[in-house]
Formats: C-alpha cells, structure tokens, sequence
C-alpha cells in the first residue's frame, strides 16, 4: 500500500472533486460517513461522545461525524476550542448540525467524563503547520489525561504526516482513522504512542490518480508475482530448493548459529551447512541432524575461508565476535564469494569499525542491523525521519539492501524505495529473533533471486511467524523457538 505525502493527498483530493465530479461538502460527507460505520460497529449508543472539532476541514469532519453519530441516537456533545468561523466546509457543517437540535454545543470540555466515552480529535488533520499552544495546548493535555477511548480523525493534533514533530503536545490516540492511504508519520516508532492502532478508509479518491503518484514510501502486501516464485515444482531436486550455509557464532556461542540454520530449514531450504569450529561439531550435529558440518580450521572463533562455490547464499555475522581472523574472513568473503551475502549483528559492527570494507561490499547484500548497529553505520540521528534519509543515502550510496529492523522495520532498496513492514510485535524483541530472520532470509532467497524481494517477503515472514506465536503463548510466553516453529503456518497463510 503506497505511502503519499500531505502535497499528493490534497491533489487527489482535489482531482477526484474536479474529475468524478463531486463537490468538496460531498466529499466530506463520504469520508465522514465512512468514520461513523466504523465507530458504529465498535461502540453502541450508550457511550457518550465528544468531539473535539477545529475549524479547518478536519473540524468539518467531526462535525459531520457528530450528526450522523446523533441521528443514531448517540447522546453526542461537540466543543469548538477554534471558535465557529472556519473553511466552507466546516461552517457549512455547523449549519447543519445546528438544525438537528439534538447535539449539544459546550463551551468547555467537563472536568470529569465516564470511562464510557468516545473522544474524538477533529481539531487538526493534514492541515497542521506548527506546533499546538496556549489554550488548545492545555486542552490536549487536559483530554490525554481521560480514561476515554480516543479516536483520531486522519491525524492525531499535533502530529506531523510527513516530518518530525517537534513539541510533544499530541493527541493520544487509541485509534487513528486515516483517509485513503497511510501516512509516513504512522510508521514512526516514536509516533507510536500517539496513533495507537491506525485504520485506512477508504473513501473513493480517484484510483487510478493515486496508482500514478509516485512515492519511495509504501507498506508491504505480499503479491501473487513473489508467491508464484515461492512456489517450487512439484519434482523438486533439494539443489532447486537452494544452498544455504550459516557462518555465526564461535565456542560456547553456537546458539545463534543453530537457531539461524533451524529457521532456515523450517523455511525450505535444501541444503543447510553450518561452519564450525572443531569444538562446536557435536552440538550442532545434536542440534540439526540436517546440516551439513563445514570446519574450520581455527579452535574457537571462525576464521577459515572455505569452498563455498555451491553455495547459493551465506548467512555472517551473528554472535560471530570481533576477532582479527574473522574480519579477515569477512573481507575474504566480500572480495572472492560469488554467491548472495547476508551480514548480519557483529559483522555490521566490524563494517563500521573497518570502513575500507564498506567500498567491497558487493551489489545487492542484505545487512540487518536493529538501530544500534545502524547508527555504528551512518552515525547519530535523533528521530526517525532522520533514521529514513540515512536508510535511503547508506542504500543508494552503496547499492546494498538494509532491513532497519523495529516497529514497522524498514526494507530499503539500492534505488533509495523503502518498503515499511506491516507484521510483528513487541514479543519478539528477544535475543535470538534477528538470528531466525537471517535463516528465513537465506532459504527464500534462492527461489526468490532478488535481493529486495527476498528481505522484503522474508521481514514479513518473520513477523507473520512472530504474530501466530503471540496468539498461541502471548507476548511474554513466546521464544524464538517457539516462532520457528510457527514458520510453516506463516508461510501457508500466504500461500492461501
Ligand atoms: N484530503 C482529503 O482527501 C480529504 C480531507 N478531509 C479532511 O480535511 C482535513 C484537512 O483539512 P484542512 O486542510 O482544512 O486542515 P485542518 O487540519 O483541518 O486545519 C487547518 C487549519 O488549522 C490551522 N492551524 C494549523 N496548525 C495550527 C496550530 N498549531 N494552531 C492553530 N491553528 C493551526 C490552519 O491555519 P493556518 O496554518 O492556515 O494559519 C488552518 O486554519 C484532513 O485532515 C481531513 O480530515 C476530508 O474532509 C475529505 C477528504
Ligand atoms: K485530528
């Protein structure tokens, strides 16, 4: 689903009012009816509802949304902190509803409301231009304050769509109601706590207006094109289904090996090797009967550059540590393997701290680094809009594909295109985790053959496996294990 900015939203807006034709009032009427079907089949009519409404167009909606809610008989009370002269739109609105009677216009918000209420925030939408203050500032404190449910019309007030908001006086949603196509602010980690979960409704701007806009920014949705190529042929040879071998951890830090190469397997991989020192060969063999045993020549840390001429991909790096013969193993692996690279955990760090590997990195390696080792990469940033441009520069500067891996991680493509992940929760913030999505990565990608398709299917994976885990053991209960476990429902549910 494609992310646009607040400029491409007000010409489709504008393009659907010229071309479809229908008039702006109109227009309101449809995206605000759409708001009140969703309200309408989450609450009934004993919760009191407050609406909050500017005097922009996103007052205009509440407006609307605040007649609809009471011809349904919701006792419904509306505050206009912006007083009643505003856009077309919103006076016309106010007109409106001014003749049902049966709304009730407060000069304040009450000190005091029941649990059993519904907020809702129409005070600024898209057309927010610097930080709220004053009066309408104590307001949103005031209201963020309420054991309410809280919902957002297009944009909680206060927040920016398409750049960081400076002040810190937002309206705290429980829900976001957004028009028509997602908002770049929605995938912030640091926005999070403002927009709650977030909906997009759709409310008929012209399809194909939008189809042509062009955005770097979009959600992913797996296609039918990535899961034909998921598909194998009915008589597959296991040399079809890909060689993987896992280089990561070093003695007594085999697990993120193991747990890698099990994910990989239970991803569908034909062939896994796993490199080992020669302490470390009985664990893994009890460990994953499957893999094929590659030794290397070095007691403890990983070292030895083997033959790996068959191999379709290498996963390297996880819990492999800082030791001067695996950089050099490394840097072997950037100059000579032909194959595709994951790099992951210590081999970003050992990028950053030895920069001249920077310029080998061959096209199209995946790196995954959560955003510690990001900022090791590129340096400080101090909110994620910032964390984006470095993404998209780091990408396109060295033709490499990231996975920024959070909340909604961020799959960047050499072209600079960023695709946001939709899958996932809190639950899987465990050590382990990154080490399942390196395994998933490397069995998909010898049938996938794209190094942005892959990193963006296998995120999705990963996190479809993480979301099934939670329902089953919840959030506190599941384990990296557990998700690889769960890796075959994820993949069947996509499959369907
Ligand atoms: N696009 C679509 O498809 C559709 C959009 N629709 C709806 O329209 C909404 C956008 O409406 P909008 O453009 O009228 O802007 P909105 O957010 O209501 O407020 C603008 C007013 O606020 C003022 N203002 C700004 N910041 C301020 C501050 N800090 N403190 C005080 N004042 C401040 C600003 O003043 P100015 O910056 O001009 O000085 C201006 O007067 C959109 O979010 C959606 O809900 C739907 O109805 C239908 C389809
Ligand atoms: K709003």
């Amino acid at each position: 689903m494609k992310i646009l900015n607040i400029q491409q939203i007000r010409e489709a807006d504008q393009y659907t009012i010229e071309n479809e034709p229908i008039k702006s009032i109109d227009l309101m009427e449809r995206a605000s009816y759409e708001l009140f079907t969703w309200i309408t089949e989450r609450f009934n009519n004993d919760f009191s509802v407050y609406v909050l409404a500017g005097s922009g167009n996103n007052g205009g909606d509440g407006l609307v949304v605040a007649r609809l809610l009471s011809e349904s008989d919701y006792k419904v009370q509306v505050i206009l902190p912006l007083g009643k002269n505003g856009s077309d739109d919103f006076e016309e609105n106010l007109k409106r509803l001014k003749k049902i009677n049966t709304v009730l216009i407060l000069e304040e918000l009450p000190e005091q409301i029941s649990e059993k209420s519904i907020i809702i925030d129409a005070i600024f939408g898209s057309g927010l231009s610097r930080p709220i203050e004053g009066r309408l500032a104590d307001l949103i404190k005031k209201v963020n304050n309420f054991e309410a449910n809280k919902i957002a019309i297009d944009m909680p007030s206060g927040l920016f769509a398409d750049k960081a908001s400076p002040s810190e006086i937002i309206f705290k949603a429980d829900y976001t109601l957004s028009f028509q196509v997602p908002k770049l602010a929605f995938m912030m980690a640091e926005n999070q706590e403002y927009i709650g979960e977030f909906e997009i409704l759709d409310i008929k701007l012209d399809k194909e207006y939008i189809n042509n806009c062009l955005s770097d920014y979009s959600i992913y949705e797996v296609d039918s094109v990535i899961k034909n190529r998921l598909k194998l042929k009915s008589i597959a040879h296991k040399g079809n289904r890909g060689r993987a071998t896992i280089i990561a951890g070093g003695y007594a830090r085999m697990g993120a090996a193991i747990l890698a190469a099990r994910a990989c397997l239970h991803s569908g991989i034909g062939l896994i090797s796993v490199q080992t020192c020669p302490h470390c060969i009985d664990i893994v063999q009890n460990q994953i009967p499957e893999a094929l045993i590659l030794t290397d020549e070095n007691e403890y840390v990983l070292g030895s550059y083997l033959d790996y001429s068959k191999q379709d991909v290498i996963v390297f790096g996880p819990a492999i540590g800082f030791a001067h013969k695996t950089l050099v193993l490394l840097e072997n692996l950037l100059k000579d393997y032909q194959g595709q690279l994951i790099l992951d955990a210590d081999a970003i760090t050992l990028l950053a701290e030895n920069r001249e590997l920077l310029n080998l990195l061959p096209e199209g390696t995946i790196l995954t680094p959560h955003h510690g080792e990001f900022k090791r990469l590129v340096g400080k940033y101090s909110n994620n809009f910032e964390a984006i441009m470095q993404l998209k520069s780091f990408c396109m500067h060295h033709k490499v594909v990231v996975v920024l891996k959070g909340k909604f991680s961020a799959v960047c493509n050499a072209d600079g295109k960023i695709s946001f992940n939709p899958t996932g929760n809190a639950g899987m913030a465990k050590g382990g985790s990154g080490d399942l999505l390196c395994g998933i990565l490397a069995a998909i990608y010898p049938r996938i053959k794209n190094s942005y398709e892959t990193a963006k299917l296998a995120v999705y994976l990963h996190g479809l496996s993480g979301d099934i885990s939670k329902e089953e053991k919840g959030e506190n209960f599941m384990t990296p294990s557990i998700m690889i476990e769960k890796l075959q429902s994820a993949f069947k549910k996509i499959e369907n």
